[in-house]
C-alpha cells in the first residue's frame, strides 16, 4: 500500500529523515514511535504531501506520489489536537471531507449516520462541537478522517491529549474499528504502551532513522539496541564480556542464552530476569528505591560497583528501603544487545 523508498528531509545542516525505507501492507497498522524530534511528524507530512522531500520516494499502491498534492492521494489525516471546526455540529464536522468530494448531500446524511455508529456517537451529528468531552471530540475527529474511506489512515499522537483511563479504553476500540473496516492505518506516537496496543508492527525511530522494526512482541522481547532498550523503559542495561554461555559483567557472572553473540557487548536484563535472593547470596545490594505499582513493586537496588538494578517483585515479598538483599539473573530474561 504505502512505500516510503530512501526519503530524506533536511532542515538546514539536519535530516529530520535520513534515507527512511518502510514499507505498509494493505489492512497493516503500523505505529511509528520514538523520542521527540526523532522524525514521526516529518514522516506523516511526506507521505501526506505536506513536506517535500529532498531525496527520495513516497509510492501509494506503487504510484510515486511526487508531485501529487495532498487532496489526490487519498489518505486521510487525524491529529493530535483534532482541529475540529468549532462553529459547526458534528455532522458538519463529520461531511467535511465529502462536501469537499462533492458528495450528495442526502448520501452525506447517511454516511455521517453511518460514521457516528461506528464511533460509538450515534445521533450525536446536531450535537455542538464545543459542548462535547475531548474523548467525544477524539470520535469525531476519528469519523471525519474516515468519512472519505481514505486508502491509508494517518494519525498523529490520535490520543495525546486525553486522560490515561480514556487513552486505555479508546485504543482498544480504535484496534477492533480497524480490524472490522479493513483500514491500512499509520500512525505516530511517543507513547509505547499505545503503540503496543495498537499496532501489528512497531517502528522505532531514532534521529531520524529507524531504530528497530517488528511485532510489539519482537521488540519488546529482543529490543536491537540499548537505544530501544532504554526507549522502552528498561534499565538494567551493563556492559560484559560473554563466554558461552555467561557473561562476565560488574555484577559479576550474568547467565546469556545459548547462541550468544561472543566477546564484549552490551547485556539488558528484563526486570522479570532479577531475582531477589537471600542477603548472603548472589550480588550483595541495598534497597534504594521501592515503588508500588499496583500488582508488583518495582525495586531499585544499589550493588557495591556497577549501574543500580531494577528488579519487579510480588508486593508481599519487596523488601525495604535501606535492606540488603541478594540478587541472581535469569539467562532466559537477559539480551544481548547490538550497538
Ligand atoms: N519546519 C521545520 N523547520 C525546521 N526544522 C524542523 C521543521 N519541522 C521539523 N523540524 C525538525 O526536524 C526534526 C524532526 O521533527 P519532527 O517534528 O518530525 O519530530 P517528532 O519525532 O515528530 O517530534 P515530536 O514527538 O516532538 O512531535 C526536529 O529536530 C525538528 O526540530
Amino acid at each position: 500500500m504505502l512505500k516510503l523508498d530512501g526519503v530524506t528531509v533536511r532542515f538546514g545542516e539536519r535530516a529530520a529523515l535520513d534515507a527512511v525505507d518502510l514499507e505498509v501492507a494493505e489492512h497493516e497498522t503500523v505505529c511509528v514511535l520514538g523520542p521527540s524530534g526523532s522524525g514521526k511528524s516529518t514522516l506523516l507530512r511526506v507521505v501526506a504531501g505536506l513536506q517535500p522531500v529532498d531525496a527520495g520516494r513516497v509510492l501509494l499502491e506503487g504510484a510515486d506520489q511526487g508531485g501529487v498534492p495532498v487532496h489526490r492521494r487519498g489518505v486521510g489525516l487525524m491529529f493530535q489536537d483534532h482541529q475540529l471546526f468549532p462553529q459547526r455540529d458534528v455532522a458538519g464536522n463529520v461531511s467535511f471531507g465529502l462536501r469537499m468530494r462533492g458528495v450528495p448531500r442526502a448520501r452525506q446524511a447517511e454516511r455521517v449516520e453511518e460514521l457516528l455508529e461506528l464511533v460509538g456517537l450515534p445521533g450525536a451529528g446536531r450535537r455542538a462541537v464545543a459542548a462535547l468531552s475531548g474523548g467525544e471530540q477524539q470520535r469525531v475527529a476519528l469519523a471525519r478522517a474516515l468519512a472519505p474511506s481514505p486508502r491509508l489512515l494517518m494519525l498523529d499522537e490520535p490520543l495525546g491529549q486525553l486522560d490515561r483511563t480514556l487513552r486505555e479504553r479508546l485504543v482498544v476500540e480504535l484496534r477492533s474499528l480497524f480490524g472490522r473496516l479493513g483500514t491500512t492505518v499509520l500512525a505516530v506516537t511517543h507513547d509505547q504502551g499505545e503503540a503496543f496496543a495498537l499496532a501489528d508492527r512497531v517502528v522505532v525511530m531514532r534521529d531520524g532513522r529507524i531504530a528497530q522494526t517488528g511485532t510489539p512482541l519482537e521488540v519488546w522481547q529482543r529490543p536491537a539496541s540499548e537505544f530501544v532498550a532504554r526507549f522502552l523503559g528498561f534499565e538494567n542495561v551493563v556492559p560484559g564480556v560473554v563466554s558461552g554461555v555467561v557473561a562476565a559483567t560488574e555484577w559479576g557472572a550474568v547467565p546469556v542464552p545459548s547462541g550468544s553473540a561472543q566477546g564484549s557487548v552490551r547485556l539488558l536484563i528484563r526486570p522479570a530476569g532479577v531475582r531477589l535472593l537471600p542477603a548472603r547470596e548472589g550480588l550483595p545490594c541495598e534497597v534504594v528505591s521501592r515503588t508500588f505499582r499496583g500488582n508488583h513493586v518495582a525495586l531499585r537496588l544499589r550493588p557495591r560497583s556497577g549501574p543500580v538494578v531494577e528488579a519487579e517483585c510480588g508486593v508481599r515479598d519487596a523488601a525495604g528501603v535501606g535492606e540488603m538483599v541478594g540478587v541472581g539473573f535469569v539467562g532466559a530474561e537477559v539480551v544481548v544487545l547490538a550497538g
